[in-house]
């Protein structure tokens, strides 16, 4: 079975919009997992644009299910210019304070508007390398955000990830668009095929939604998805609750 892991992004982006505590991010993290989410996910920027370091406080005390924390290690602390809202301490300082199941590393800059590449392994392995022994060393599940290429999953093997989270941008513009799907997903397997050899778990993430779940989801050795701005948005539709379930029945194939 594939794992669903909901990220509350987009909920905590809401939130922001004023000074308020609604919508409330745990209790929408309680409605995901009761629908059947198996995780739950979050990226904590340094400007703290959505999802704030006490979000991450406030759900590691209370999940009932794993918890994905994504972001950039290299990404230092950083003053909240909001009354009431805590510092951002820096990721890793955060990842070291909450020891989360998965940490999930992706090579986002802090002014980017979302995250839109992988690492590059080539320049990036040495830098990485320390940051992957901390979490083995916190007891912490690692996973790399990484495009498919399927030269890169040896690298990512030989430096100590445990798994790799395939950027599914690319998927998803070829569905959107209806050009190039089958050789873009062939890309996709070829690159999983890569991994699985190098004894890499295999996750996946990013514009995942409910129209090209049903192609992805055949991805060999596929573990886990991370979905958030879609089902955000399918949700102001039908509602967390069934739209949860919507994307667990995607993922099944039914
Ligand atoms: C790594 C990735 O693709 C997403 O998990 C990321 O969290 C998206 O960030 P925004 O929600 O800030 O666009
Ligand atoms: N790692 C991908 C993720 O957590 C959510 O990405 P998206 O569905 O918001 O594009």
């Amino acid at each position: 079975m594939i794992a669903l892991s909901v990220n509350l992004n987009k909920v905590a982006l809401i939130r922001n919009s004023r000074d308020t505590s609604i919508p409330d991010v745990p209790e929408h993290a309680t409605l995901c997992i009761d629908a059947g989410a198996d995780s739950i996910t979050v990226h904590p920027r340094p400007d703290q644009r959505h999802i704030r370091a006490d979000d991450c406080r406030q759900l590691a005390a209370m999940l009932t299910v794993e918890f994905n924390i994504e972001g950039n290690p290299f990404a230092g602390s950083r003053a909240s210019d909001r009354k009431g809202v805590s510092d951002y301490p820096g990721f890793m300082e955060l990842i070291r304070e909450l020891r989360p199941a998965q940490c999930t590393l992706v090579p986002d800059g802090d002014a980017q508007l979302t995250s839109d590449h992988g690492f590059d392994l080539h320049a990036q392995a040495d830098d990485l390398e320390p940051v992957l022994a901390e979490l083995r060393a916190l007891g912490v599940r690692s996973s790399l955000f990484m495009d498919p290429v399927p030269g890169q999953m040896a690298i990512a093997a030989s430096i100590g990830a445990d798994r790799i989270e395939l950027y599914t941008e690319s998927f998803a513009e070829a569905v959107s668009c209806g050009r190039g799907v089958q050789e873009c997903f062939e890309r996709f397997r070829k690159t999983a095929d890569a991994a699985l050899e190098a004894g890499l778990g295999v996750n996946a993430g990013h514009d995942l939604n409910l129209q090209n779940l049903p192609v992805f989801r055949k991805l060999p050795g596929l573990m886990e998805v991370s979905i958030g701005h879609a089902l955000t948005v399918d949700a102001l539709r039908m509602g967390m609750p069934a739209a949860v379930k919507a994307y667990r029945e995607a993922l099944a194939g039914s």
